[in-house]
């Protein structure tokens, strides 16, 4: 099954993520990919030590594409390079059982509407060949603006989660992805309302997404536990018995179901 969670940036998308992540690799291979630009997913891992994203592999862009990256302007290089060894050889072994694997991504710098260059080239071909070819789970932690996903890779993603906050900033984001992710074909939508600290924010949020024709999947309180394990640098998989992960546990269960 392949997930992408998105919204606006600081709703929780990585938290969610992550946690999702540690929870369904109990039982299935995941893949968890980080394609925020922010590049938080290996920390609320609990991973420390720094990652460079494949964005940035510029000898391995150059490798698979023939070209330098960065450059994109009267330069030939290979549209379809071959990257069905890189899921496993870029990935990072999150667990010693290898059920869960974490790749960061990076972003591209966009030089303009529709910009093609070597980099953007190896990572499109690297999310369509994950979301296509591969069987695992895979949960991709994304930012609000989706449309570099291709129509094709869009189509195959599963179920794609919006995470919304109260409050009605989060909401407008919602709005556009929502628009953006018919645009490209993702057939599935769900928001998940993150940060709830009591009924009327609940409510405020859940009235809000049903106007905007999309489903509730599931809430999240705003805990302190979240925060602490931001400050020890610790998923917040090791702390089961706080009410934000207790949540997260209740989704991975309806989305499996
Ligand atoms: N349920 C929660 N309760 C308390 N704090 C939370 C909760 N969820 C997330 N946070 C905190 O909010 C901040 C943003 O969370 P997170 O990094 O998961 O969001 P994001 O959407 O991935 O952000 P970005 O767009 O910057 O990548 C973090 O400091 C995190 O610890």
């Amino acid at each position: 099954m392949k997930i992408a969670i998105t919204g606006k940036g600081g709703v929780g998308k990585t938290t969610l993520s992550g946690t999702l992540a540690c929870i369904l690799s109990q039982r299935y291979k995941v893949f968890a990919i980080d394609a925020d630009p922010d590049m938080n997913l290996a920390s609320s891992l609990g991973i420390t030590e720094p990652i460079t994203p494949i964005s940035k592999m510029k000898d391995l862009i150059k490798e698979r594409t023939g070209a330098e990256s960065g450059s994109s302007f009267g330069e030939v290089f290979k549209m379809n390079p071959k990257i069905s060894d890189l899921p496993e050889s870029l990935s990072i072994n999150y667990d010693n059982e290898g059920n869960l694997k974490l790749l960061v991504m990076g972003t591209i710098d966009k030089g303009g509407e529709g910009c093609i260059c070597p980099a953007s080239v190896l990572l499109k071909a690297l999310m369509r060949n994950l979301i296509l070819k591969k069987d695992e789970f895979i949960i991709l932690d994304m930012e609000a603006g989706i449309e570099h996903l291709g129509r094709k890779t869009a189509e195959a993603v599963d179920l794609m989660i919006i995470v919304v906050e109260p409050g009605l900033k989060s909401i407008e984001t919602a709005a556009r992805i929502k628009k953006l992710a018919s645009d490209i074909g993702i057939p599935k939508l769900a928001c998940v309302i993150n940060k709830v600290s009591n009924e009327t924010e609940e409510n405020f949020a859940t009235q809000k997404i049903k106007e905007l024709g999309l489903e509730v999947i599931g809430t999240i309180p705003r805990d302190e536990e979240v925060i602490r394990a931001d400050m020890e640098g610790h998923p917040l998989a090791k702390y089961p018995d706080s009410a934000a992960f207790k949540s997260i546990a209740k989704i991975a269960e309806i989305i499996l179901s």
